[in-house]
């Protein structure tokens, strides 16, 4: 089958690589020039691991093509996937400006009979809009035919989501583009689910607001945990245990990040506001997550009281490890507001530190290596786990002014930090304290 991507971010890329490398062939389109040339050199513009081999091995196979040129890709493609970016807008409703391009660009451009597969996540009722927008502005007699295929990978693990993922999801209402889409998408070997096209687009906003709210609620049990005496590890494993409950997304910790859950809750509150329908519990949700994201600080703040000219240690600043994903990352408003306090900060994160940079506050140094973030700051905030910091030597910590080390994805077990001799809080267990001094100096 002859696909064209439209759109090589997370997603996109991932897509033609994944398609490519189960037979297919396939070419990418993208706009931004700098990302196509680099990729055309063999270098992903993104770090996800795994995909830079993937990528060589399909373009060396001559399965995967990039280019700039939307006739180039579109003028031998059976099926034309969307993957442009949906971001938010100021109300919190997706921005589907570049989704809307797109499809007056296939419109345009297409000479034959084509599936339009849209991967981004829009809101529900987008799909049966676009394919108005498509046959409004086509140029040629061609029959278009729209699916809704949200994507569900995590960044960091695209790859083996791609080839290991719960289900695949084709949304649509003709029965010919359904079955094409299950054709293409047979070989991954991953369940598939045919649905009409608006539940499918309901679908990915459910499930991403179904885990945001998993990981808020054990957030609440953590914070309560905090003040009863409970560990809140020990309580998501029991509530694990129980098969209806699961126990994946029960790690509570400074709330989540990246460029989906953030947007995609705001989103689904729009969307249920736009029929007049008030998802009171998608708010808490929200607000909880703004909160927690300032709970190393308000942490820090109880313990240390002022923080002003004080050198403060920011380890992790991705949105989660394996990437270097910085959108809505809790790096931001922490390194913000520790600078905002008069603080000296010194981050470290191998990966995503070159990203940070062009986001974070210029004030914000870089360490070049984890144990010089370290190095003598007063205390250390970590903010990703990262293995690099999971593994660390522990008695590095002790070379700082005061061996205050503060976790907010409870990275270290609480027997491990005793052992060693470090002042230890983190998210919903007990502290560890000092035995030898109870004073921050
Ligand atoms: N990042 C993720 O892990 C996931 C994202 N999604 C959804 O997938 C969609 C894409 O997300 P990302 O890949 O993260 O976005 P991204 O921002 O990384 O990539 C979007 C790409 O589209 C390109 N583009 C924009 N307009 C174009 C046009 N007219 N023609 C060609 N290329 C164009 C941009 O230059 C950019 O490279 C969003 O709707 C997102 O919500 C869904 C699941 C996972
Ligand atoms: O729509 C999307 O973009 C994607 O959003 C998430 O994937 P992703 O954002 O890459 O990463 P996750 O592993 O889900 O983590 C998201 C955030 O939640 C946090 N998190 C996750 C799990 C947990 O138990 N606790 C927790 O705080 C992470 O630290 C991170 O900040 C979903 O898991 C994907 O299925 C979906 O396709």
């Amino acid at each position: 089958m002859n696909i064209a991507v439209v759109g090589t971010g997370y997603v996109g890329l991932v897509t033609g690589v994944t398609l490519s490398e189960i037979g297919h062939h396939v070419t990418c389109v993208d706009i931004d020039e700098e990302k196509v040339a680099k990729i055309k050199m063999g270098i992903s513009p993104i770090y996800e691991p795994g995909l830079d081999e993937l990528m060589q091995k399909n373009m060396d196979a001559n399965r995967l093509d990039f280019t700039t040129n939307h006739q180039d890709a579109f003028k031998s493609a059976d099926v034309i996937y969307i993957a442009v970016g949906t971001p938010e807008k100021e109300d919190g409703s997706a921005d589907l400006s570049f989704v809307k391009n797109v499809a007056v660009q296939i419109a345009e451009t297409v000479t034959n009979d084509v599936i339009v597969v849209t991967k981004s996540t829009v809101p529900v009722g987008t799909n049966d809009r676009l394919r108005d927008l498509l046959n409004k502005n086509l140029d040629n007699n061609v029959k278009i035919e729209v699916v809704s295929n949200p994507e569900f990978l995590r960044e960091g693990s695209a790859i083996k989501d791609s080839f290991e993922g719960d289900r695949i999801v084709i949304g649509s209402d003709s029965e010919e583009a359904a079955a094409t889409l299950e054709k293409i998408n047979e070989p991954f070997g991953v369940p598939i689910y045919k649905t009409d096209i608006r539940s499918a687009e309901m679908i990915k906003y459910a499930s991403n607001a179904f885990l945001a709210t998993k990981i808020s609620f054990i957030n609440e049990i953590a914070n309560i945990c905090d003040r009863v005496g409970a560990n809140v590890e020990d309580v998501a494993k029991g509530m694990g245990q129980d098969k209806r409950i699961g126990p994946q997304f029960l790690n509570a910790g400074i709330g989540y990040g990246g460029s989906c859950f953030p947007k995609d809750t705001k989103a689904l509150i729009q969307i249920a506001g736009n029929v007049e329908y008030d998802f009171k519990l998608l708010k808490g949700v929200v607000d909880v997550n703004k909160q927690q994201q300032s709970l190393l600080l308000d942490k820090l703040n109880e313990r240390v009281g002022s923080i002003e000219g004080k050198k403060i240690a920011v380890l992790g600043l991705a949105f989660k490890p394996n990437t270097d994903d910085m959108r809505e990352a809790a790096s931001i408003i922490v390194t913000e507001k520790l600078i905002e306090q008069g603080a000296e900060v010194v981050a470290y994160d191998r990966i995503a530190m070159e990203n940070a940079k062009t986001i974070l506050n210029s004030n914000v140094e870089y360490a070049d290596r984890l144990e010089d973030a370290i190095g003598d700051s007063d205390a250390a905030l970590i903010l990703t786990e990262w293995d690099e910091i999971k593994k660390i030597n522990l008695d590095i910590f002790k070379a700082m002014k005061y061996p205050l080390v503060i976790d907010g994805r409870n990275v270290f077990s609480l027997d491990q930090m005793k052992e060693c001799g470090v002042e230890y809080h983190s998210v919903g267990r007990p502290a560890v304290e000092m035995v030898q001094t109870g004073t921050y100096v």
